[in-house]
């Protein structure tokens, strides 16, 4: 059997997740939903190996994280905060850049300029590359952020809410983006109808526990749901044979 990327057993993170369990495989694109305060980022945080388990374990790669030091983390992890504070007087090239840091020493320079060239391209923040970030909309500063974690080569993207700032077709294609990308992704997703166009998996967090663990279609249809956030979700088929939800309130 192959090893998971993420094996997390039983841990627990003072003050909120409790008695998480849960295997991730390579290439799985995971959606990470739940109501606010679920714990979805401090979850994420762990994974990044920025905090770590009060009790259980957490493993990358079948070797505990806690072995890995920073740098190694950070060739394996790339990691996409909701609070990232970047130095607005920043030329987005060089803000990419920082990306790269992690294999000073080691990739030449010519890897290093291909990488934030692909991760620029795929991003679409080529014609902004030597712009400063205080003079980016919201929007073109979070595919930048996007950018500098694609740049950063990882095997694995730990995404906390990447459609923030983004219009409804800069989200589609951001998400279409994810969906190609063959890595592993775990992406933090407030708008749950994003969730079965991005995700072959979803993660249901509520009050620090995982409550449910399965496909989009089960998860998003699952009583858990309604009793997590008090919606329900109506699948909906679509004229082209495809199926969406949507969401409404359920009645007290
Ligand atoms: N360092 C901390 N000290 C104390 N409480 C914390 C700390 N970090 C997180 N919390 C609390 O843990 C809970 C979960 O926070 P977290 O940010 O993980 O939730 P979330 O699911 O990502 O929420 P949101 O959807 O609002 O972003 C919240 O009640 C938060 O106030």
């Amino acid at each position: 059997m192959n090893v998971p990327v993420f094996q997390i057993d039983q841990a627990t993170r003072i003050p909120i997740l409790s008695q998480i369990s849960l295997s991730v495989q390579k290439g799985e694109h995971l959606a990470l939903i739940g109501p606010n305060g679920a714990g979805k980022s401090s979850l994420l945080r762990m994974l990044a190996g920025l905090d770590q388990p009060g009790s259980g374990s957490l493993s990358l790669n079948g070797i505990n994280l806690s072995e890995f030091s920073r740098r190694d983390i950070a060739r394996e992890i790339a990691y996409l905060s909701q609070t990232d504070e970047i130095d607005p007087a920043f030329i987005v090239e060089d803000y990419i850049a920082l990306s790269r840091l992690p294999f000073r020493g080691d990739a030449n320079p010519y890897e290093d300029s291909l990488a934030i060239r692909n991760a620029a391209q795929h991003c679409e923040v080529v014609p902004f590359l030597q712009r400063r970030i205080e003079h980016l909309s919201g929007g073109e500063r979070q595919r930048v952020m996007l950018a500098r974690c694609l740049a950063q080569t990882p095997q694995v993207l730990l995404l906390d809410e990447p459609t923030n700032h983004l219009d409804l077709t800069a989200r589609s294609r951001l998400l279409q983006l994810l969906r190609q990308l063959p890595l592993t992704i775990i992406a933090v997703l407030h708008d749950l109808s994003l969730v079965p166009e991005f995700a072959s998996r979803a993660l249901l967090l509520n009050e620090g526990k995982l409550v449910r663990d399965g496909s989009p279609t089960e998860v998003l249809s699952s009583e858990a749901l309604a009793e997590s956030f008090g919606i329900e979700a109506i699948q909906v088929c679509l004229p082209d044979g495809a199926s969406t939800f949507v969401f409404r309130p359920l009645c007290s």
